[in-house]
């Protein structure tokens, strides 16, 4: 079962809060977007199968220990609710982003549209995820980049309690500057939280002007228990 007061009530965005995290240190959280029972109802969804439109073990494929599902469409209506609702204000600081970057593009306001172009590029495959990691597993630094359109942002909630519910499994996020050694991140969160971050590069001002890094994100080792995450990926994968 959905939590039935789906998400209308999540918080909305600190806007500024947002930017100035994304700008300095490369992620932001929003605590407590989700409440526990929302995050239980999540977990629980899992199971459903009829939800999904495929499952991936990966450690068939490198990607590390664990599985994911992906929802199918149409999807259910919180997952849809949470995709179209922060599209907006993260849209903004995506085309400040890519002014400052030198780059043309600019994301419609809002996400319909922006589906639109993917579907009409051939990205049609919804990208929301659930993420189950269990004792040993852990997701490789990667990038969930789906096809030639992206969008520049993406958000991932933690459905499961840390210290409680599983052990280890900190969400990390590496930036690789150039020419210059990777820096890594860990993200503290609890339960409900929110981390947005970027996808693939984020500028960075340097005394010789913009720079851009590459950001890599992945989870370590669960030493012990059951850890679940909700990604919300905003554009579709072809
Ligand atoms: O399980 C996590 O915290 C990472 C999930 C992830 O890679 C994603 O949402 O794209
Ligand atoms: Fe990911």
């Amino acid at each position: 079962m959905f939590p039935a007061s789906v998400f209308a009530d999540a918080q909305a965005l600190d806007i500024k809060a947002l930017a100035h995290d994304l700008n300095e240190q490369g992620w932001h959280v929003v605590p407590q977007l989700l409440s526990p029972e929302q995050c239980a109802a999540l977990r629980h969804n899992y199971r459903c199968d009829d939800r999904y439109r495929s499952t991936v073990v990966m450690q068939r494929h490198g990607f590390g220990r664990g599985e994911y599902r992906y929802f199918r469409y149409p999807l259910p209506d919180p997952i849809a609710q949470l995709r179209t609702r922060y599209y907006v204000p993260l849209a903004g600081l995506a085309n400040e982003w890519m002014q400052r970057t030198g780059k043309e593009q600019a994301y419609p306001a809002d996400h319909a549209t922006f589906i639109e172009q993917c579907h009409a590029r051939g990205q049609q495959r919804p990208t929301p995820l659930i993420l189950r990691y269990r004792t040993g597993d852990f997701n490789c630094l990667h990038q969930d980049l789906y096809g030639e359109v992206h969008f520049p942002f993406q958000m991932a909630i933690l459905l499961s309690e840390p210290g409680c519910d599983f052990h280890g499994g900190d969400f990390v996020i590496t930036e690789q500057r150039p020419r210059m050694q990777s820096r890594a991140h860990v993200v503290p969160l609890g339960i409900g939280d929110a981390v947005i971050f970027p996808v693939n590069e984020a500028p960075r001002d340097g005394t010789r002007g913009t720079y851009r890094v590459k950001l890599r994100h992945g989870v370590s080792v669960v030493r012990s228990g059951e850890r679940f995450t909700l990604g919300i990926i905003f554009h579709d994968a072809s």
